[in-house]
């Protein structure tokens, strides 16, 4: 299997300019087939990530009552505030502290509605001047962005434009991330493939510790690139495409001497697809891309929680998610999934 041994750059502006689109289409192929990440430049929204940015220090610099006002513990969807220490990735403890939030205007949740439903749900924003508009314009200005990209990724293996737009679920989310300085090597986030959607379009300062897994078991850096977003494929979007444009595994080393923040934004997908709908629109999307037999047959064995049979459909599997990953919330809410699910080995 190909390998890499760095994360490539894509142009949007490139990608939208008929003199370099091919060319440009190629380059972000080549990224969505051997990568599974890419640094994505000139966005024409380097400026709300500017500002987004420059608001995280005093965010978290609130006072713990006021952050731990709006703590998820308090919300069936997930959304809110988590402690440093409260996160859980690959069995282990993340250093880092972080708030939630959910692509606004979601329907409430009545007990006539699928248990996995309650995933999607409001936001509680912290009591801060400016907190609640700052996330609502970033969520809209990159979600924008977002539908844009998936159409190019379309484009780029030869599918319709309008082809995942099917797939897309009513509720994305949005994080803001902060690692304070820790002892060398400590996990920032420990090892995993991003499960609640499509694509991650992640910013990050200028600090680094982003690493990304490469075919060879060897940890590649995905170092700051100034004004860009690291783009990502999702487990949603692998089990899409029947494993050919795979999720890749990434981890973030805690930094040593200085904060990090990051603001990922995780593009949803459709929670009511079942396994079933799933392999079959899989199969027909397999049909339709141009690659090798090669590559199609590592198609078949992707371990991912979306493939497994032990979940009714991607809303399940992605609460499954996030239920092991924030067990305190999934304790209070969800008791039996929770003891269910956190005996289940997945194969
Ligand atoms: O903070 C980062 O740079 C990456 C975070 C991440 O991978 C995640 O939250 O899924
Ligand atoms: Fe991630």
């Amino acid at each position: 299997m190909e390998t890499f041994s760095s994360v490539p750059t894509v142009d949007f502006a490139r990608l939208n300019d008929p003199a370099t689109k091919t060319e440009e289409l190629a380059r972000l192929r080549d990224a969505i087939f051997v990568v599974g990440f890419l640094y994505l430049t000139n966005t024409g929204i380097e400026n709300d990530i500017r500002r987004t940015h420059d608001y995280l220090p005093q965010l978290f610099a609130l006072p713990t009552e006021v952050k731990e006002k709006c703590n998820m513990i308090h919300s069936p969807s997930f959304l809110g505030y988590t402690r440093l220490g409260a996160e859980t990735t690959a069995s282990k403890t993340d250093l880092r502290e972080q708030f939630d939030f959910g692509t606004p205007g979601m329907k409430t949740w009545v007990e006539e509605d699928p248990f996995w439903q309650r995933l999607e749900g409001p936001n509680q924003y912290p009591d801060h001047p400016g907190a609640r508009s700052l996330v609502e314009e970033y969520i809209a200005k990159i979600d924008e962005l977002a539908q844009a990209f998936v159409h190019l990724v379309a484009e780029c293996l030869s599918l319709p434009l309008e082809t995942f737009d099917a797939f897309k679920g009513n509720m994305s989310r949005l994080k803001f991330v902060k690692y304070p300085p820790s002892a060398p090597n400590s996990q920032g986030v420990g090892p995993h493939k991003d499960s609640a959607g499509l694509f991650t379009f992640l910013s990050q300062d200028d600090t680094g510790g982003l690493q990304v897994l490469n075919k060879s078991g060897e940890w590649i850096d995905a170092p700051p690139v100034e004004g860009s977003l690291v783009i990502n494929i999702q487990q949603g979007f692998e089990a899409i495409t029947g494993g050919i444009c795979a999720a890749t595994t990434h981890r973030v080393i805690a930094p040593t001497s200085r904060t990090r923040y990051s603001i990922p934004f995780f593009l949803g997908v459709r929670l009511d697809l079942t396994l079933e709908q799933l392999k079959e629109s899989a199969a027909h999307i397999v049909r339709c891309i141009p690659v090798s037999d090669d590559k199609k047959k590592r198609a078949v064995d992707v371990p991912s929680e979306f493939l497994s049979p032990l979940y009714s459909c991607f809303g399940e599997a992605h609460l499954r998610n996030r239920i092991l990953s924030h067990p305190d919330v999934g304790q209070r809410w969800y008791p039996e999934l929770y003891a269910k699910y956190s005996q289940q080995n997945l194969t």
